[in-house]
C-alpha cells in the first residue's frame, strides 16, 4: 500500500489546470484568478473628505475663529471654486476637497448662524482628508492565481475591472454504485439505504468551485457500470463511490480497467478510506473512492479537493493542515493515517469515540479530521496534533 503522501503525488499528475474563460464580475466571486488584475485609475480619484463638516484653510484652522461658507461640495458634485482667507465650504463625505483646503472640521465642531460659522473651542488634529490613491494607484496588482473572496471581488470593481479571466469549472461527474442504493425522496426496499455520500461530495465540489453532475446509480452488474461511465463522458474527473473493495460485487476497477482506464494506484495506508483507487480514462482522471460515507468524505477531503484545486490552477498542495493541543490521552495508533472524526473546543481536540466509516451521524458533527501519522506513539492530554479543518 501506499502513503497518503504517494498517492497525492500520484493525482497531481493525473490533472493539469484547466483553459480559462472570461466572466462578468458579478459571476466571479469563488472563482480563481487566472492572471493578476491591474486597477485601472487611483482610488480615490482626488483628495476627498472623509467626514460631513466644513473645508477650511489649514490657516484659518483656529479655535473660535469666525467663517464664511461660500458653497458646498457633496459626493459627486464638487465645488468649483478656490477658498481664501476666512472663507470654508459646506462639504460632506466623500466629496472632493475644494481646491485650497488643507482639512475639514466636523459639523460637530461648528456652529453656524447664516452663511457664517464658528469654529469650536477644542478642534481634532486630524485633517479627515483620504489623499488621492491612498487606497490604491492605477497600475496596482491583485495577484493570481487566486480564489476570489467577496473583498476580492469588491477590490476589482473599485478597479474598474467589469469582467475578469478565471480557470473553467472543473466538469465532475459522481457515479454512486451498488444495488442496494436509492435516491433520497425514493422509497427503499427492506434491503435498501439512501445514498448518502453522492450527495456530501456533490455540495463538498460546489463549494469548491466545481460543475458536479449527479449520475443515475449504477448496479453492481458490468453493463450498469459501463452504462455509468459511457454517461460520464465529457467530464475532467470521473469520481465513482463504492465498489472499490475485494467483494465479488465490487467491479468499478475491473470495468474502469477494461473500458482503458490506466491505474495510478489501487490502495492507500489510511483509515478510512484504504481501498481507493485512481488513474487515466481517456481525457478524464478517476478516483474510484471506497463506499462508506465517511471513507468517501474523508478521501474527498483529503484527495478530491486538493485535485479540483491543481484543476482550477492553484497550487499542488494537500489539505492545509493546522494544529492544536490533545484534550485527552490516546493509546498507541495503527499501521495507517488515520483521519479521525473530532470536536474542536478552545483550541482543545477531542476524537469521537467510535470512528466507524459507516456512521456519517459523527462525521456531521465533527469539527475536524484529526490526524495520526503511521504507528503513532501513545499521546498525552496537552501534546500537539494535526487536524485539516471541516
Ligand atoms: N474482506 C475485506 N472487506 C473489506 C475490506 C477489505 O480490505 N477486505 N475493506 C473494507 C473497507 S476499509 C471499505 S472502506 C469498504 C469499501 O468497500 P467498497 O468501496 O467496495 O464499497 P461498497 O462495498 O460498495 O460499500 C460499502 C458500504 O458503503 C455503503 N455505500 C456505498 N455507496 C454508498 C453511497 N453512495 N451512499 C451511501 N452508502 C453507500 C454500502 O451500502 C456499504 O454499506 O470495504 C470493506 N470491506
Ligand atoms: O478504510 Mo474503510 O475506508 O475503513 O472504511
Amino acid at each position: 500500500m501506499i502513503t497518503v503522501s504517494e498517492a497525492l503525488d500520484h493525482l497531481f499528475a493525473l490533472v493539469s489546470p484547466l483553459e480559462p474563460e472570461t466572466v462578468p464580475l458579478a459571476q466571479a466571486g469563488g472563482r480563481v484568478l487566472v492572471q493578476p488584475a491591474v486597477a485601472r485609475r487611483d482610488q480615490p480619484p482626488f483628495d476627498g473628505s472623509a467626514m460631513d463638516g466644513y473645508a477650511v484653510r489649514d490657516e484659518d484652522a483656529d479655535p473660535g475663529a469666525s467663517l464664511t461658507v461660500i458653497g458646498e461640495a457633496a459626493a459627486g458634485h464638487r465645488f468649483d471654486g478656490a477658498v481664501g482667507p476666512g472663507q470654508a465650504v459646506r462639504i460632506f463625505t466623500g466629496a472632493p476637497v475644494p481646491k485650497g483646503t488643507s482639512r475639514v472640521v466636523i459639523q460637530e465642531d461648528v456652529t453656524r448662524d447664516g452663511d457664517q460659522i464658528t469654529l469650536g473651542s477644542k478642534l481634532d488634529a486630524k485633517t479627515h482628508i483620504r489623499p488621492a490613491g491612498s487606497d490604491f494607484k492605477i497600475g496596482d496588482i491583485l495577484d493570481a492565481p487566486r480564489r476570489l473572496s467577496p473583498s476580492d471581488v469588491a477590490l476589482l470593481a473599485s478597479m474598474n475591472i467589469a469582467q475578469v479571466e478565471v480557470t473553467r469549472k472543473p466538469r465532475v461527474a459522481l457515479i454512486s454504485t451498488g444495488d442496494e442504493l436509492v435516491m433520497p425522496g425514493e422509497t427503499p426496499s427492506p434491503d435498501q439505504i439512501i445514498a448518502s455520500n453522492t450527495f456530501g461530495l456533490k455540495a463538498l465540489l460546489d463549494q469548491l468551485g466545481a460543475e458536479p453532475r449527479v449520475l443515475p446509480i449504477a448496479r453492481d452488474t458490468r453493463s450498469s457500470l459501463e452504462m455509468a461511465f459511457e454517461l460520464a463522458e465529457g467530464a475532467d474527473l470521473v469520481v465513482t463511490i463504492g465498489g472499490a473493495s475485494v467483494g465479488d460485487h465490487d467491479l468499478v476497477g475491473d470495468v474502469a480497467q477494461d473500458l482503458g482506464m490506466q491505474q495510478a494506484f489501487y490502495k492507500v495506508a489510511m483509515r478510512p478510506g484504504k481501498p481507493l483507487m485512481a488513474g487515466r480514462m481517456g481525457d478524464a482522471a478517476m478516483l474510484g473512492l471506497p463506499g462508506n460515507p465517511v471513507s468517501a468524505m474523508v478521501c474527498g477531503h483529503v484527495f478530491m479537493a486538493p485535485m479540483i484545486r491543481v484543476m482550477l490552477g492553484l497550487p499542488a498542495c494537500p489539505a492545509p493542515r493546522q494544529t492544536a493541543r490533545l484534550g485527552c490521552d490516546m493509546p498507541k495508533g495503527g499501521p495507517r493515517e488515520h483521519y479521525m472524526r473530532a470536536a474542536l473546543n478552545d483550541g482543545k481536540i477531542v476524537p469521537e469515540g467510535r470512528q466507524d466509516s459507516s456512521l456519517l451521524s459523527l462525521l456531521a458533527h465533527a469539527d475536524v479530521l484529526m490526524v495520526r501519522p503511521v504507528d503513532d506513539a501513545p499521546r498525552q492530554k496537552g501534546d500537539q496534533v494535526e487536524y485539516i479543518a471541516l
